[in-house]
């Protein structure tokens, strides 16, 4: 696909911009200490997980200090210290960037020690990479839309706080699940024990303490955590986030793949009507993630939360933080998951359960009150008890896609906005049969510059692009990596493609 002239004129830009003063790295060593809590407060002294891979969710360990442990998790000094200087000088961990290697703050910038935002003309969007979305109009209200041509589909507005619409009928991509089935099982994370975890896949710089950082990579094994602190520690001890968390039991029970680009001829098929459907560029459809597909059996959940990380200055977007010109490393420990639209296919009918719900779909008064149902505090997040509190939720039924926007447009740039709180959702437990879904998200970058970057590199440096970026809490891992091997990308085999990112031949990396 040809890259048109004016968005060109806007890569050269960038690159210049990259390759000059003013482009801010991050800090790496940044605690993460933004907590995402529904409502989209951030709450600042805690030490949070955050979700991803399938999105959000994640645990929060309130007031950690110095030392303090959880078995061997120990809080990294070199942090706590980092994050008291910054404490100490009064200003807020999300002000702080690198530039140039420096380190630099906000007050920095505006009492002009470090004075680049001067020469930083507003970026002009194209109009045709401009973000659109679809006016939900109202809920109910059913539109047709051709996704291919002569042929038509309904899309019917099913919630409008977030834009939330479903189809019938999109795609038959039950091919795709028949060819992963025998799959069910190959995906052992939870047969191995949590020892293995901290010392291989967590503890990435083997000094035996996990960091806070490597701590953000738990929520998808929380099983095994909350097994463990329950077996070795005074549970009442703990803050009341854990115990509700611990409460809750796992925050997902699933097992996914990810499938790459050009796997089927039904996902070009799949890519062009999303392309119709979201009225996006087509560029923005091919360098979002690759499918996912998840299989729930009974029992099996994933407690609501976010599919895209708030946005947070200083944390680069998982799917374009690699091509920052420094360690290409770093992203895998500091970087956010930028998703602006979700695109969720069922595969399969679900005989009983496993709803998608929505908890605080159009919820008006939405707040954390608004979970106070017959004078009993609901928790919205635990689905295994709430799924039918939730404002919405959607059987599953083969052949059927639901999409939603998790994050608002900013309409005077035409670019991605704040992340729409009412995006919020998950999926219940099964109670009977199977369920099976396939995850399209749709990343985009909020910072322009970057998004444009990676659309100039498919075209020009293809062999630099990796489509399945995991965020940093994916932690998935099979006992045998290696079968499969050319049909199925697992998130492993891309943290390898990531680190032998001068290796064109590692599997991370997909042309399309
Ligand atoms: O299982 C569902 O219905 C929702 C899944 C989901 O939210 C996810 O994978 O991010
Ligand atoms: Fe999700």
């Amino acid at each position: 696909m040809e890259y048109n002239g004016i968005a060109h004129c806007s890569i050269k830009r960038c690159i210049i911009i990259v390759g000059c003063v003013t482009f801010f790295l991050f800090v790496n060593i940044n605690i993460t200490t933004a907590n995402e809590n529904i409502d989209g407060t951030i709450e600042n002294e805690n030490i949070i997980t955050e979700g991803g891979g399938g999105g959000g969710g994640g645990i929060v360990i309130e007031n950690m200090e110095r030392g303090d442990e959880i078995g061997n998790i120990a809080v990294d000094d070199s942090i706590q210290e980092e994050l008291k200087d910054i404490e100490n000088a009064g200003i807020r961990e999300s002000d702080v960037r690198v530039e140039s290697e420096s380190i630099v703050t906000d007050e920095d910038v505006n009492s002009g020690t470090n004075d680049v935002s001067e020469e930083i003309p507003p970026v002009i969007i194209p109009e045709d990479m401009q973000l659109t979305q679809l006016d939900p109009v109202e809920v109910g209200y059913v539109r047709q839309m051709e996704l291919e041509p002569g042929k038509f589909y309904d899309v019917k507005t099913i919630g409008s706080k977030p834009p939330i619409f479903d189809k019938n009928e999109l795609l038959d991509l039950s091919e795709t699940r028949k060819a992963l089935a025998p799959l069910d099982g190959l995906n052992l994370m939870f047969d191995d024990t949590f020892r293995h975890f901290v010392d291989i896949v967590l503890d990435l710089d083997s000094d035996r303490l996990l960091s806070a950082l490597e701590f953000r990579r738990i929520p998808l094994i929380m099983s095994k955590v909350t097994d463990w602190i329950e077996k070795h520690h005074d549970v009442d001890s703990l803050g009341d986030d854990v115990k509700s968390r611990m409460k809750s039991g796992p925050d997902r029970i699933s097992h996914q793949v990810w499938i790459n680009h050009n796997e089927y001829d039904a996902q070009e098929v799949l890519r062009n009507r999303l392309i119709k459907l979201t009225g996006l560029h087509p560029d923005i459809i091919k360098t979002s993630e690759q499918l996912q597909v998840v299989h729930y059996t009974p029992g099996g959940h994933y407690h609501a939360h976010h599919d895209s990380t708030q946005i947070i200055d200083g944390r680069p977007c998982a799917h374009t933080s690699y091509l920052y010109p420094h360690d290409p490393h770093s992203h895998l420990l500091s970087s956010r998951v930028c998703r602006y639209i979700t695109v969720l296919y069922y595969l399969a009918d679900t005989e009983e359960g496993g709803e998608t719900a929505f908890p605080a779909a159009d919820n008006e008064t939405f707040s954390e009150q608004s979970y106070v149902k017959d004078n009993k505090t609901v928790e919205p997040r635990d689905l295994t008890s709430h799924c039918k509190d939730a404002n919405l939720y959607l059987q599953p039924h083969h052949r059927m896609a639901v999409m939603w926007y998790n994050h608002h447009l900013d309409r005077e740039r035409g670019w991605l906005g704040d992340r729409n709180l009412f995006a919020f959702h998950g999926g219940c437990d099964v109670i009977k049969g199977e369920k099976w879904i396939a995850n399209n998200w749709i990343t985009v970058d909020d910072n322009y510059e970057m998004q444009m970057l990676l659309h100039y590199k498919r075209i020009h440096e293809p062999q630099q692009v990796v489509l399945n970026i995991p965020p940093a809490d994916v932690t998935e891992v099979t006992k045998d990596p290696t079968s499969n091997e050319g049909t199925l990308t697992r998130n492993d085999d891309v943290i390898e493609g990531i680190n032998q990112s001068d290796d064109e031949s590692s599997q991370g990396h997909h042309e399309l």
